[in-house]
């Protein structure tokens, strides 16, 4: 139970109409989920506007409602709270209801196109074995210390936040590591957060479904670093042009990170192979059991976090150089042919074009890359033929198949890839939406030493077909695959 003026306290109050002492049971922004006594905060979304669905709230027993727009007939019964932005209300809302948890611990946040899950774990295993409590949210899952709940969002909505949160400080968490996904900045789903830090790591074609332009995919982004305040740090990627950008008119204090150009944080590749990445940070020479040139900057990322936050580099150093992440980012999969497995979450252009690069380092040049690779339904239908025409350029052979169909056609969105495969290549390439077929197929061609990518899907263990998740694994599947195909 909470008071309804506490609950709203910092949020924009246009005007009141009835009770503000009331006791609350608690917040909800979705009508089918309020009970007696609740507030309901109305918000316009993407597909249907919150306003619409006050009546259905009041009828399931909300006392206070929260919106934009006042309904033109007032219930005498109900207090009506207008406010000028409904989702900030609720995310300032739900950090008054759990009474502030992010001011009683570090929280830090992530955004960027790719990097944000591989950098949140690293930062989270890195501080466990520093010997702090730890939480960390992210699109794999969410966890206090070793503890695990699962995630559905890569940054929850304002309530589930909050709640995890307070969880993590009752759990004594000194430190909790979070992705914030351009959606959430956007949703305002962080509002109300205290941050100690934020971190840019790049951005790409990516979820232009959504914020339609480029220009306002970053400027989602940029909210981030402009909300932070002058405690915090905030820590960019300068080999992303887009790094500086985030940095203008933020109050935090400011660092970069750099593999290319002068930065505060540089490191160097001494040398990229599939048993690790060895790395000169800070003048010392450092093996890492992470592969990939990308994963060079999720490294020099988690390394300058740890040392903004002052712990000591060289135990830093040692602790990261044996962290290895078994979660469907560049993961091997073990096989007794002779066969390099690997599957990856690369579902954007710029992350596919960096693992085909990362596996076309490490290869001999004598063997095939066979890449079985799809693109979600209901997301951006833009990155569809880019990533058929990256997969063909880098791969010898590219199976294009499902990825999460959703609400779409299977067959339609392999159209829509297949309009990015060149005339020259296009014998390269066989389409099977059948998931598992196309494993099958890919393992079937694939001979001793050469190299399968299944991209896409990563640690996902369902495939989303019209609304309903059937259990779908990469990595079982492969597995399953290679012992069929390969020990008979
Ligand atoms: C496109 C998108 O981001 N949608 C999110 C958004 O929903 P929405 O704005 O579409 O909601 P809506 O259906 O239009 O409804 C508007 C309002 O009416 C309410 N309503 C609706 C019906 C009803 O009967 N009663 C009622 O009160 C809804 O609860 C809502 O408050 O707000 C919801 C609550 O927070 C989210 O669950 C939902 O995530 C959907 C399921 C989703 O798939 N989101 C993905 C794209 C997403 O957020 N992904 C990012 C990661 C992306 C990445 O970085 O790769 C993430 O953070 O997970
Ligand atoms: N720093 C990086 N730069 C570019 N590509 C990367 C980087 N780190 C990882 N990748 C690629 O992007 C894929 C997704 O990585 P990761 O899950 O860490 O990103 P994310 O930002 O959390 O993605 P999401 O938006 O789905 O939450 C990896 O499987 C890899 O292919
Ligand atoms: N967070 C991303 C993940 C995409 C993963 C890919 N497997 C897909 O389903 O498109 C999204 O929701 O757009
Ligand atoms: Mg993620």
């Amino acid at each position: 139970m909470a008071l309804l003026k506490d609950i709203l306290y910092k949020v924009k109050l246009l005007s009141v109409s009835g009770n503000m002492e009331l006791d609350v049971n608690s917040i909800h922004f979705d009508s089918r989920k309020v009970l007696n006594n609740d507030v309901f905060v109305a918000i316009n979304g993407t597909q249907v506007d919150g306003h619409e669905y006050i009546e259905a709230a009041i009828e399931k027993g909300a006392k206070a409602i929260v919106c934009e727009n006042l309904p033109k007939k007032l219930n005498p019964e109900i207090t009506y709270i207008q406010t000028d932005n409904s989702a900030r209300a609720l995310g300032l809302m739900a950090d008054n209801f759990y009474d502030h948890p992010s001011s009683k611990l570090s929280l830090v946040a992530i955004t960027g196109t790719n990097g944000k899950t591989t950098t949140v774990t690293l930062l989270h295993q890195l501080f466990r074995r520093l010997g702090y409590n730890v939480g960390l949210l992210s699109t794999v899952q969410n966890q206090i210390n070793e503890s695990v709940i699962p995630a559905t969002h890569t940054t929850p909505d304002a309530m589930q936040l909050n709640e995890l949160l307070q969880k993590m400080v009752k759990a004594g968490c000194s430190y909790v590591f979070m992705e914030a996904s351009s959606h959430a900045i956007d949703q305002e789903r962080m509002s109300g957060l205290k941050l100690a830090g934020a971190v840019f790591s790049n951005i790409s074609h990516d979820h232009l479904d959504y914020h339609k332009s480029f220009e306002s995919y970053i400027k989602a982004k940029k909210k981030l670093f402009d909300e932070l305040p002058a405690t915090a740090f905030a820590l960019v990627n300068v080999d992303d042009k887009r790094g500086m950008v985030m940095l203008q008119n933020c109050k935090a204090t400011k660092y970069t990170y750099s593999l290319k150009m002068m930065a505060n944080y540089r490191a160097k590749v001494l040398s990229n192979a599939i048993q690790g990445l060895e790395l000169n940070i800070d003048q010392k020479d450092v093996w890492f059991r992470l592969i990939g040139y990308f994963n060079a900057y999720n490294l020099l990322a988690t390394y300058a976090v740890a040392t903004i936050l002052e712990e000591d580099s060289i135990e830093v150093l040692t602790h990261l150089s044996q962290i290895e992440l078994k979660n469907g980012r560049f993961e091997q999969i073990p096989n007794n042919a002779g066969i390099t497995a690997i599957v990856d979450y690369a579902h954007t252009p710029d992350a596919l074009e960096n693992v085909l690069h990362t596996i076309d380092n490490i290869r001999t040049g004598n063997e095939q890359v066979l890449t079985v690779i799809g693109c979600g339904g209901n997301r951006d239908k833009d990155k569809r033929p880019l990533m058929a025409e990256i997969a063909c350029r880098l791969s010898d052979r590219v199976i294009l198949t499902s990825d999460n169909p959703r609400n779409e056609e299977p067959g339609q969105i392999i159209a829509d890839m297949q309009k990015g495969v060149p005339i020259s290549q296009v014998r390269k390439v066989t389409n099977l939406p059948d998931r598992k077929e196309a494993i099958k197929l890919a393992c079937s061609f694939a001979q001793k030493g050469d190299i399968i990518l299944v991209a896409g899907k990563g640690h996902e263990t369902y495939q989303e077909i019209k609304g309903v998740k059937h259990h779908f694994d990469d990595k079982e599947t492969v597995n399953e695959m290679l012992n069929l195909i390969h020990n008979r």
